[in-house]
């Protein structure tokens, strides 16, 4: 459970000769009573964990497909709580790591402490919160370390060399390289310099390095983890689940884990 169950599932993953691949989804887009199928899905399809979102009106990170994603998802009436009750309901049947993906508001209305416990209690065993600086992550990174849930830091191109080297030693579970300037979403092709950060970054973490923003096909998914362990796919994949294009999602999974082709 929590931290150390993901960073088991990764290792074992890669100790199958693997790049590791982590769908984002929208919890409740589609209604919460498709979320088991997907889960399963994902996990069939060869996911190394699923980072899923929690819907929020003001997700200033997000691009236009997860934007509309979390207005469906709203408009059906999801909830922090509800998606927690949904986890909490369905995990004896799951094997898969669960990462949450909020900002930090709902975690705050819905009370710091409360949220960690309820994570735990619901099989949660990794949260990403985009909108919290280093500076400010005190209080909700001692409750998470009390649920001994992993705390995954965000890396960004942007940021200083001491800084990314702080990041990266800081990171539970995996270190999430944003490989982008700006929001979500797909992009035809990543800068040069992208390769030179995620090597850097790779020297600094002592957990797997996974690229994510704008990453769309098997060719981008390749290319990215052939610098660092791996990638998260969001956009790309909420609009394909989105279409009922199922098995292209499972394409994509099934051809960017295989390490024995290079881009
Ligand atoms: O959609 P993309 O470009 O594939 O990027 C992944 C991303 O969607 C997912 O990880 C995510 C969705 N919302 C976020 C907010 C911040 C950081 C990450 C995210």
């Amino acid at each position: 459970m929590g931290r150390q169950k993901l960073e088991q599932a990764l290792q074992q993953k890669q100790a199958a000769n693997q790049n590791l691949f982590v769908p984002y989804i929208m919890a409740g887009d589609g209604g919460l009573d498709l979320l088991e199928e997907r889960i399963n899905f994902l996990q069939e399809s060869g996911a190394s964990a699923i980072e899923l979102g929690i819907p929020f009106s003001d997700p200033i990170a997000d691009g236009p497909t997860i934007q509309e994603a979390g207005i469906r998802a709203l408009a059906n009436g999801t909830s922090l709580a509800s998606i927690l009750e949904f986890l909490k309901s369905t995990k004896v049947d799951r094997s898969i790591p669960i990462i949450l993906m909020t900002y930090v508001n709902p975690i705050y209305r819905y009370g710091m402490e409360q949220f960690a416990k309820d994570c735990a209690d619901s099989g949660v065993d990794g949260i990403i919160i985009p909108d919290v600086p280093m500076e400010e992550e005190g209080p909700i990174a001692t409750h998470l370390k009390n649920e001994k849930i992993a705390f995954i830091r965000l890396a960004a191109m942007t940021s200083p060399e001491e800084r990314l080297k702080e990041i990266a030693s800081k990171s539970e579970g995996f270190l999430y390289a944003v490989a982008v300037m700006g929001t979500t979403g797909a992009r035809s092709s990543h800068g040069d310099n992208v390769k030179s950060y995620l090597e850097n970054l790779k020297k600094y973490s002592t957990v797997p390095v996974l690229a994510g923003f704008g990453v769309s096909t098997v060719e981008q998914a390749h290319e990215l983890s052939s610098h660092c362990d791996g990638v998260i796919v969001g956009s790309k994949i909420v609009d394909l689940l989105h279409q009922g294009k199922n098995n292209e999602v499972k394409n994509l999974i099934q051809g960017s884990i295989q390490t024995s082709i290079h881009a």
